[in-house]
């Protein structure tokens, strides 16, 4: 083989190897087919190995397809009735518009799941807002609308908010029993499903709502949509590579066979020269015999060259050519790659205050409390929950709540230094943590966090408002549990609201 496609099958065995990591961690079955896979590419660079490589990948990828699709056709079906469910309380509708328009979103885009957070957004702010506008007089169900309605059983009509809203809340938890997601959520999921469950207060579910849509990025942040395009882009891309290689393989073997055959003329031709020049009687004879043969063997030489060169022209082309499609696999990888950041960047952060959000203290505290455990270094974790928030939003409203919520966490800021890490981890509830920090500093920090909220003026419609936190605070013992750390120190939170709250209470 010639090195120039040496090269060029070596650095494309390389790429599949590198891109195929990036699958890696989703689901086991294919964790272990992309590690048997790298082996064997290790061990040999036949192009029968890619092959067997497809082969191994197109069933992984045909069902990963078939799960998405269930998936998104569960997904689809909840939405739908979501909508049904508030189109048969008596006292609220959606207009035409609205639900048409909510109807072409859901069929628009229910297939792309990264679509999935803002699809569900948009259906659940539009029941908050149907629900919170009741219409005047009770409505009257067309006849076709009864008996078109999406939901199978006889269910009768929901009869007050706080049953749609335990209807709203169930929708939601049961798409949570939809997603996969990694186990350092599993707690996160239960705690939320359960509060769905028990939920039956409209003012609660912008909270829920937000903690679904972060798990359901990450869920579909991390898997399906990206890593089902990147497969069978893959699987598409390996079979044109493996054509592209299967054609080059014949090319060299029709160039040395090309070779054979002019070689075997060659000396043919010598041959007959050789006896007719032995047999020959007078000189002109001999003369001709030799110029005929002369011109045969150069017609030969010059035939062989031809085909020689259009046979290296093929076999430089398909070179150029699978040089060209391992770089755009390499650029799709980094697409992907990147792709998949932006998505895990997203679903780590709050989309109110920007902050880190819940899954991302997850994956931070658990590594800082294993080092901290190591180490012995000072690790210590202040909650932090706005005073009296829900009298905010009751007085100036949500709009304005969310405000307050957005100032917060600024002002925060601006006492702490940047290795404080601060996190949105609920509604109201601000999370600090404070990396090699002793009890007394990481004290006297939320003493600073705790003055400069309280001294900060927030504006409502033109008035400047005074708003309280109050903070528990306390230090990892390096031998107990996330959740005993975690409980502790809520127990001082509540401490310190007991206390008459624009207060810090500390670990004693
Ligand atoms: N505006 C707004 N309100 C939110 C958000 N998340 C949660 N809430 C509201 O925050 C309020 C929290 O109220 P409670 O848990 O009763 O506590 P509180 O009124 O702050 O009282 P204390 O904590 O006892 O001082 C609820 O009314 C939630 O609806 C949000 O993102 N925006």
């Amino acid at each position: 083989m010639a090195p120039a496609q040496d090269i060029v099958i070596e650095s494309l065995l390389k790429a599949i190897s590198r891109t195929s990591m990036l699958a890696e961690g989703n689901d086991p079955e294919l964790d272990a087919t992309l590690q048997s896979i790298r082996a064997n590419l290790g061990k040999s660079q036949e192009p029968e190995v890619l092959q067997q490589t497809l082969q191994t990948l197109e069933p992984l990828v045909l069902k990963y397809d078939e799960e998405r699709l269930a998936r998104a056709q569960v997904f689809r079906a909840q939405l739908l009735q979501l909508i049904d469910t508030v189109e048969e309380l008596p006292s609220t509708q959606f207009s035409v518009l609205l639900k048409k328009e909510l109807e072409t979103e859901i069929r628009r885009h229910w297939q792309t799941t990264s679509t999935w957070p803002e699809l569900l957004k948009k259906v659940v702010q539009a029941v908050s807002e149907t629900l919170q506008n009741p219409t005047a007089s009770p409505k009257s169900k067309s006849l076709l609308g009864r008996l078109f309605r999406r939901k199978s059983g006889d269910e009768k009509p929901a009869s007050s908010h706080s049953e749609i809203m335990s209807h709203v809340s169930h929708t939601l938890a049961a798409l949570l029993t939809n997603i996969t997601l990694p186990d350092v959520y599993r707690d996160q999921l239960l705690d939320i499903q359960k509060a769905l469950t028990g939920n039956s207060d409209l003012n609660h579910l912008p909270a829920l709502l937000d903690e679904v849509i972060n798990l359901i990025m990450v869920a579909v942040g991390k898997t399906q949509e990206d890593l089902t395009s990147y497969l069978s882009q893959l699987n598409q891309q390996l079979a044109s590579i493996n054509a592209s290689i299967l054609t080059n393989y014949k090319a060299q073997k029709n160039m040395s066979s090309s070779r054979k055959d002019f070689s075997d003329t060659f000396k043919q031709h010598v041959d007959n020269t050789q006896t007719d020049v032995r047999n020959a009687t007078d000189l002109n004879s001999l003369k001709t015999l030799i110029d005929e043969r002369m011109h045969t063997i150069t017609e030969a030489m010059a035939t062989f060259q031809d085909k020689m060169h259009a046979q290296e022209k093929q076999a430089a082309q398909s070179i150029t050519q699978l040089k060209n499609k391992v770089s755009r696999m390499e650029q799709d990888a980094n697409q992907l790659r990147s792709n998949m950041q932006d998505k895990i960047a997203q679903a780590l952060s709050d989309a109110l205050t920007g902050l880190p959000n819940r899954a991302a203290y997850q994956e931070t505290i658990f590594p800082l409390l294993t080092s901290s455990a190591q180490t012995g270094s000072p690790l210590c974790i202040a909650i932090c929950d706005v005073d009296h928030f829900k009298k905010i939003n009751d007085t100036w409203g949500h709009l304005a709540g969310d405000k307050v919520l957005k100032l917060i966490p600024k002002q925060m800021h601006s006492v702490l230094k940047k290795e404080h890490l601060m996190f949105r981890y609920g509604g109201e509830e601000f999370l600090i943590v404070f990396p090699m920090t002793s009890l007394d500093q990481a004290f006297d920090y939320c003493q600073k966090v705790r003055e400069i909220v309280a001294k900060t003026p927030f504006n409502m419609s033109g008035d400047p408002v005074s708003v309280t936190i109050s903070i528990g605070v306390s230090i990892f013992n390096g031998k107990e549990s996330h959740d005993e750390l975690f409980a502790r120190t809520d127990k001082l939170l509540y401490q310190a609201k007991e206390k008459g709250r624009n207060t810090v209470i500390r670990d004693n």
